[in-house]
């Protein structure tokens, strides 16, 4: 169900395309996309694995975009798949991604640009020096941000900088123990000069409540912009553990933090993991907890949108990240709905 558009005529002269977004419209948006809209979102959306894309089944669902008006790549514009050796740049894969989003009429999350996992021994292990370091990192944002120039709506510059021992410091990985905290405000700046209209993430997780790691969080975002950089976001991951996933209040006043700081948040990878094999009880309390957390987005404005990680049990990493755990996402392992689920998100877009 697509927004009607109407046409105001303001001034002389002057018409002016704009979004109506009409009760009618709300009640009957019945698709995961078309429901955050309809809820005035900018998207709903999946993260997209490269290595899925052979299953047709898969691919039909990928590309409905009722359901998904956005995409991230799992994993194919890591640092890893981009330059694996220093200076060689290699976009195939990603490019595969970006080709779906554009034919498919979806929006792109470009992830990630500067993060201490996946990232190649040659930059992990190269003992470089502060100036060295900084122009590696710098020519690698500047590559890679300027070969998708255009093509992504967000970018995830830096992922999960801050340590989880609960004392809100930055983890200690190769940038931040050659470059310092500052490595966050060049890696934002690089990024800007490179697309300038690409809208730059803080993403992380265990930052979803406030706390240690989401006031240290909030931090970074002062710094970015203390240093006169731009940051426009913060990726607000969301990997919860059914029934003990926060309450919409616990995430709505988290959600303000950050918004108080002048940047716009977005949930961009949710999936709520279950203990497996699993119970039809345990099901329900999932259904539950997708509710509170899309009720969360729906009552922030500044909450731009959300992204499942992935949308089926099949492709999802769950199960080979967390043993014992899995049937994490709105879709089972044969692609089929989860109703109770999938319901729960459409009504919560639609409170
Ligand atoms: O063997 C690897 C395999 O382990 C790898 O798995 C991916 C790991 O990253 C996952 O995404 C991250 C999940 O949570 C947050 O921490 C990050 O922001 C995300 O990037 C991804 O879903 C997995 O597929 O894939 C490549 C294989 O070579």
């Amino acid at each position: 169900m697509h927004a009607i558009t109407a046409i105001l005529a303001l001034a002389a002269g002057s018409v002016i395309a704009a979004p109506v977004d009409t009760v009618a419209e709300r009640a009957t948006a019945t698709e995961l996309n078309t429901a955050a809209k309809a809820a005035g979102k900018v998207y709903f959306g999946t993260a997209v694995d490269n290595g899925d894309l052979g299953n047709s089944q898969y691919t039909s669902e990928e590309k409905n975009t009722a359901d998904f008006g956005q995409i991230t790549p799992a994993n194919s514009m890591k640092w890893d798949a981009i330059e694996a050796s220093r200076g060689k740049f290699t976009y195939t894969q990603g490019d595969v991604i970006a080709n779906l989003a554009k034919t498919n009429g979806q929006k792109l999350r470009c992830h990630n640009l500067v993060w201490h996992n996946q990232l190649p021994s040659w930059v992990s292990s190269g003992n470089f020096d502060n100036a060295t370091l900084i122009s590696i990192m710098k020519n690698h944002i500047t590559n890679e941000v300027t070969h998708y120039k255009g093509q992504c709506y967000a970018w995830d510059v830096v992922n999960e900088a801050i340590n989880d021992d609960g004392s809100g410091t930055l983890r200690s990985d190769p940038f931040h123990n050659t470059i310092g905290p500052a490595y966050l405000p060049i890696a934002f700046a690089t990024a800007h000069a490179a697309d300038p209209s690409a809208k730059l993430y803080y993403n992380d997780y265990n930052i979803e409540t406030l706390g240690v790691k989401s006031t240290a969080a909030q931090n970074i975002v002062k710094m970015i912009k203390a240093y006169g950089a731009p940051i426009d976001g913060v990726g607000l991951q969301s990997h919860f553990v059914s029934g003990s996933t926060p309450t919409t209040a616990q995430q709505v006043a988290n959600m303000n933090a950050f918004t108080a700081l002048g940047v716009d948040v977005a949930i961009t990878e949710l999936d709520i993991r279950v203990k497996t094999p699993e119970t039809s009880a345990e099901l329900t309390q999932q259904a539950t907890d997708y509710s509170s957390t899309i009720k969360a987005c729906k009552q922030v404005s500044r909450c731009v949108g959300v992204t499942l990680w992935d949308w089926n049990d099949k492709n999802s990493w769950v199960p080979g990240t967390f043993p014992g755990y899995g049937a994490a996402t709105p879709w089972d392992t044969n692609f089929q709905k989860k109703t109770a689920v999938y319901n729960a998100i459409i009504s919560a877009w639609q409170s």
